[in-house]
């Protein structure tokens, strides 16, 4: 897939900055209000009571906090941060030797828990309900299983989509957290202080703009903001300004609300090539010549938050709204 600026997902541009800009308790992190409220005081509880956390889904789009968010848990709960993904564990055994390298209370985090590979995950159920495993030791006639105590830990699990999860894993996650796409005025905050970390000025407005465009994420608002940041360093100015924001985002085209070139395709090829719709999920995915999956989890979530298509019984359907940003009328197509 072609690198996107204003896809939510990791590109190999963001990781190596991402690890400065993370905030490292809840109080610095910033928004998901409700997340952070309901956190904050299992957290207390989970302390108060000399126990470990317990243990907690974090669910929601790409780059809007999780990662993050899961080791911000493990520093306020005052313990070692262990992260792992679930593609990356193959076997029960590998699960095995991580999980018995544990200390009391510590937090391990799997990334894309979806993910597990089912034998691996029938490992999980029971270290996560009752602090043990059964491994199976050897082949054929002389295999045992050996019963292996864990210390008590908190799993944090991360999904960009949670309903893909079976359902014993998701019932044995005492804390179920989804994160929203965050307003523009928590995104402008989260944009001063990156701009902040980066020892470089910007304006408000400039600031503002930046916010608006950035989709509800923070990693692309932070992303677009190193870009602005070039433009305005190379132009020698002493701070961001509104001026050379516009004129940068028009240059990474991305548009007054944050779409891009692929989104316009999308929008277009369903005003163009079906009236707008109703028109079903694969019939787009052929004509645009992208995966139906990539297109349900990647460009779809935010074009439906901010009510340019809605899913219908007969398929996506591009709205009045939508038509309004390219200057078309809705019923011309009717
Ligand atoms: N609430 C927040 N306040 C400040 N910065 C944030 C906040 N949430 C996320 N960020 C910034 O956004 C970046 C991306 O966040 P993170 O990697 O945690 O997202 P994610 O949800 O785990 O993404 P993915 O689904 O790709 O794993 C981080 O570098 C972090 O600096
Ligand atoms: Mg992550």
């Amino acid at each position: 897939m072609e690198e996107r600026m204003v896809t939510g997902e990791l590109q190999s541009e963001d990781s190596t900055v991402e690890l400065s800009l993370r905030p490292t308790t809840l109080n610095q992190y910033i928004g998901q209000a409700k997340v952070k409220e309901n956190l904050s005081i299992f957290i207390q509880a989970a302390k108060m009571r000399n126990e470990p956390l317990d243990h907690v889904l974090l669910y929601g789009p790409p780059g809007l906090g999780k990662t993050t968010l899961a080791a911000i848990i493990a520093n306020e709960m005052g313990v070692q941060f262990r992260s792992t993904s679930g593609p990356a564990i193959d076997r029960a055994g590998d699960l095995a030797a991580i999980l018995s390298s544990l200390e009391v209370g510590d937090v391990l985090f799997i990334d894309e828990v979806h993910r597990l590979p089912r034998s691996v995950e029938e490992v999980l159920y029971s270290a996560m309900e009752d602090f043990f495993i059964d491994i199976v030791i050897g082949t054929g006639p002389s295999a045992r299983s050996v019963r292996i105590d864990l210390p008590p830990f908190t799993l944090v699990g991360a999904t960009t989509r949670a309903g893909l999860l079976s359902a014993p894993l998701r019932d044995r996650f005492g804390v179920l957290s989804r994160l929203e796409y965050y307003e523009t005025k928590d995104l402008c905050s989260i944009v001063e202080r990156t701009a902040d970390i980066f020892e470089t000025f910007i304006s408000k407005e400039a600031a503002v703009e930046v916010a608006r465009r950035s989709r509800g994420t923070p990693r692309i608002a932070n992303r677009l903001l190193r870009r602005i940041r070039d433009i305005s360093q190379v132009k020698g100015e002493k701070e961001i300004s509104l001026e050379t924001t516009e004129k940068a985002l028009k240059m990474l085209q991305v548009d007054d609300v944050g779409l891009d070139h692929i989104d316009h395709k999308l929008l277009i090829g369903i005003i163009d090539g079906f009236q707008g719709g109703p028109v079903g999920l694969e019939t787009i995915a052929a004509t645009i010549g992208e995966e139906s999956q990539t297109i349900e989890d990647v460009y779809e979530p935010y074009l439906l938050q901010i009510g340019f298509i809605q899913r219908t019984p007969r398929g996506r359907l591009v709205t009045e709204k939508a038509y309004e940003h390219f200057g078309l009328k809705a019923n011309d197509a009717e």
